[in-house]
């Protein structure tokens, strides 16, 4: 019977992992979820991919999420022709509207026009996640003029962290509209918004979506301390959570990263809300076939703090070994997963509704039952999140919707395996027989097992949660 593995993988798609070989590789070894970076790929690169993802999601017969990730207010470069070598001591210049000319060799556009306004000579700016640091020295309204202090490479399209201060550029840009209407159009399952400073932020996205006849909900990606400072607030607004470990890290002092992270998943589990932790997972891997001991520990952490999708960013998009880098994930998650199937971060979490408690009395029946599983019918995918954001101390959850985007945005869930299944309203035994044979035919159950089964779907007329055990 296969082990099924709780903790879901997101993969980012780049140059290394367009064909449509490697995206259906990627998930035979594991990948759950599929993220398309906008701040690098062209539309024409995102049709063409997304065609790939949802041809090989049909052969591999897997359920996938796929998750557009939207530039927001991020402060980036613009493109150099070739990667600059920087040394200490070179003049770098950033240009703050593209028509400024340059006046200096290295000189890049910015995508902030107010740089020159925010910055003081004498300020630090962090390129590249602070891998490259640059020291303003002549400031104008047009451009920042900088001296590097530490020699590195400069690629396209790098961030720029201000730490501390507050970005005035507007939560969506022109440029994000336009993504986003492509994402409409190709039907993602999530947006993700970069930078997310305030719910009001996360809302207008989300109701945008919805007037634009999208199902899709929003991921907040936790980037900065405006962010951290109203963390109750965007979780509560959201769909989930992103912790941006890599912009995090400069915008924040790096010894409290961990301690952000921790913070973070408990207010995630709090409020019920799904999260993902990302960045330089397997950093390494990008270059090396094998991981080093600190980041297979940091997995660990991730977890053991029982987070729904960890991700692999640059590992994937870019590095040197993609399938790889699945395959380490796959394995040492599931042999976490083995030794440490339970976790305690949602038992603080109120049960703030009649449907909270009936999961949760589930839940309860589930982990007293050695080898149970539990099965959940749901149009809406509620009550599957639901059991899901409760954690189920062993007991695996498959949830049953007829709507294919429910089936796939349960990818993203912990513990949560999907399956598209029509079934009757007011038929319950049927929709149950059905269900079970599923199971069955792909060797999650065996005769006997005893099921624990969640519904609100299945009794035509009467609004009743059901709580029902039963052998398969
Ligand atoms: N669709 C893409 N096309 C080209 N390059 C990409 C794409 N997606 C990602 N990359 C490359 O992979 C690197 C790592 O991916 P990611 O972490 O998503 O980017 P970033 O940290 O720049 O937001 C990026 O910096 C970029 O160089
Ligand atoms: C995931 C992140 O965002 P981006 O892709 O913008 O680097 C991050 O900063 O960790």
């Amino acid at each position: 019977m296969p082990n099924m593995r709780k903790t879901k993988i997101l993969c980012t798609l780049g140059p290394a992992t367009e064909s449509a070989e490697v995206i259906l590789n990627l998930m035979e070894k594991g990948a759950d979820i599929f993220r398309l970076n906008m701040s690098h790929a062209s539309h024409d690169w995102v049709r063409m991919v997304y065609g790939r993802i949802r041809e090989a999601a049909a052969k591999g017969a897997k359920e996938i999420s796929v998750l557009m990730d939207l530039t927001g207010p991020s402060i980036r470069t613009g493109d150099v022709e070739q990667p600059w070598q920087l040394q200490v001591g070179d003049w770098v210049e950033f240009r703050c509207k593209p028509d400024v000319a340059a006046t200096v060799p290295l000189s890049v556009t910015v995508n902030y026009p107010e740089l020159g306004k925010d910055l003081h000579v004498g300020d630090i700016i962090m390129v590249d996640g602070g891998m490259i640091q640059i020291k303003a020295t002549e400031i104008s309204e047009k451009r920042v003029i900088g001296t590097v202090l530490t020699q590195g490479e400069m690629k396209s399209r790098r961030h720029i962290n201000l730490p501390g201060v507050p970005v005035r550029l507007p939560p969506l840009t022109q440029k994000d509209y336009a993504d986003l209407d492509l994402g409409c159009e190709l039907g993602v399952d999530y947006f993700a918004l970069s930078f997310a400073r305030e719910p009001a932020h996360i809302q207008h996205l989300q109701l945008l979506l919805e007037q634009k006849g999208s199902k899709a909900r929003v991921i907040a990606k936790i980037e900065n301390q405006q962010a951290l400072q109203n963390i109750d607030t965007l979780v509560e607004a959201s769909g989930g959570i992103m912790v941006a470990r890599g912009d995090l890290g400069s915008e924040c002092p790096i010894e409290d990263l961990p301690l952000i992270q921790r913070h973070i998943v408990e207010r995630c589990s709090y409020h019920g809300r799904k999260v993902i932790v990302a960045t330089q997972m397997l950093e390494s891997m990008i270059e090396n076939p094998v991981p080093t001991r600190a980041e297979v520990t940091d997995i660990f952490n991730a977890v053991i703090e029982q987070v729904d999708c960890v991700m692999l960013s640059g590992e994937t998009s870019v590095g040197r070994y993609p399938e790889k880098c699945v395959e380490v994930l796959d394995t040492v998650i599931r042999r976490i997963e083995q030794k440490y199937p339970s976790g305690r971060f949602a038992s603080d979490a109120p049960l703030k509704t009649n449907k909270h408690k009936t999961v949760k009395a589930a839940i309860l029946l589930a982990n007293s039952i050695p080898n149970s599983k539990l099965l959940v019918f749901t149009l809406r995918g509620v009550m599957a999140h639901l059991l899901a954001h409760q954690r189920p101390e062993f007991a695996s959850i498959f949830a049953f919707t007829p709507n294919l985007h429910v089936s796939r945005t349960l990818v993203t869930a912990r513990g949560v395996q999907p399956f598209v299944l029509a079934f009757e309203e007011g038929n319950p035994e049927k929709a149950i027989r059905d269900a079970i044979e599923m199971l069955r035919k792909h060797g999650h159950i065996k005769a006997g097992d005893p099921l624990v089964i969640l519904s609100d779907a299945l009794y035509d007329g009467i609004n009743v949660d059901a709580i029902l055990l039963r052998d398969a």
